[in-house]
């Protein structure tokens, strides 16, 4: 199932962190609708590759998630295009796509192509840094992003980012409101470890992503799957 639309459930694997074979094929057959592939620092093509063969065993939908130009590679089923709405630095909002568009733009093909409006709000997240995020949001913050994202640019999907951390629920909340009869995607990512915490996430956002759990619970993260399914 390729459709970004229809999922409920993501794990996001790093490509900078090491996972033996047996957790990966749990990871791959939990029923989750897709693994992405992504990461904020230490990605290179070589351990990108690494994962993409080793995933590639199992049926699962295989996403790259582009969070640099030398990560990229034939052979996922669907690349994910991150644009950061709140960045100060518009090389994450534009300026790298463009790059990318003058340089390779020829071989791309839109139809695997996922643009994501990121909206980070843990200022303490790698991804924040990377990207020049330094304003706290407020809820109503939040809520003009998910807006912009989901009734004026029309983009695929919504991404609220709170990688390492669990978020406000309320932003949560008032995001999937904004979103609900759009055709915007609400995905949400950040600090669920937990099937209970899933589940409440879950009840407002579209999808769920499950990264860092992976790795440091690995029993509770893949009862993540079930509990939003
Ligand atoms: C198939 C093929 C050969 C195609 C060729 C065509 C082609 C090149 C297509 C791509 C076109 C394109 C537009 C590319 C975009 C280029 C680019 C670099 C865009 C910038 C993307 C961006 C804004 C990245 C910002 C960083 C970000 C938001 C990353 C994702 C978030 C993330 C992974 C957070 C988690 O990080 P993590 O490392 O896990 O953090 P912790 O350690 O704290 O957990
Ligand atoms: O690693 P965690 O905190 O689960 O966040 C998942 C994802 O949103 C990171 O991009
Ligand atoms: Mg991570």
């Amino acid at each position: 199932m390729y459709d970004v639309h229809e999922w409920r459930h993501v794990f996001k694997l790093d490509p900078n962190k090491e996972i033996d074979d047996e957790l990966l094929e749990r990871v791959c057959e939990s029923g989750t609708d897709a693994v992405v592939v992504g990461g904020s620092d230490g990605v290179t093509l070589e351990n990108v590759l690494d994962l993409l063969v080793r995933v590639r065993r199992y049926p699962v939908p295989c996403v790259l998630e582009v969070s640099s130009i030398e990560m990229v590679t034939p052979g996922f089923d669907l690349y994910f295009i991150p644009t950061v709405l709140n960045s100060a630095d518009a090389n994450w909002i534009t300026g790298l796509h463009y790059e990318a568009m003058k340089e390779y733009g020829e071989l791309m093909n839109p139809d695997e192509l996922v643009v994501e409006g990121y909206c980070i709000a843990n200022l303490d997240s790698k991804a924040a840094k990377l990207t020049g995020v330094q304003m706290k949001l407020d809820v109503d913050d939040v809520t003009a992003y998910a807006r912009m994202a989901g009734q004026l640019l029309k983009l695929p999907v919504f991404y609220l980012e709170y990688s390492g951390m669990y978020g406000d629920i309320e932003a949560v909340q008032k995001a999937a409101n904004i979103l609900r009869d759009s055709d915007t995607t609400f995905i949400y990512g950040g600090g669920i470890q937990t099937a209970e915490q899933a589940k409440e996430i879950g009840q407002y956002a579209d999808v769920i992503v499950v990264g860092n759990a992976i790795y440091e619970y690995p029993e509770e993260s893949l009862k993540t799957v079930a509990a939003v399914k």
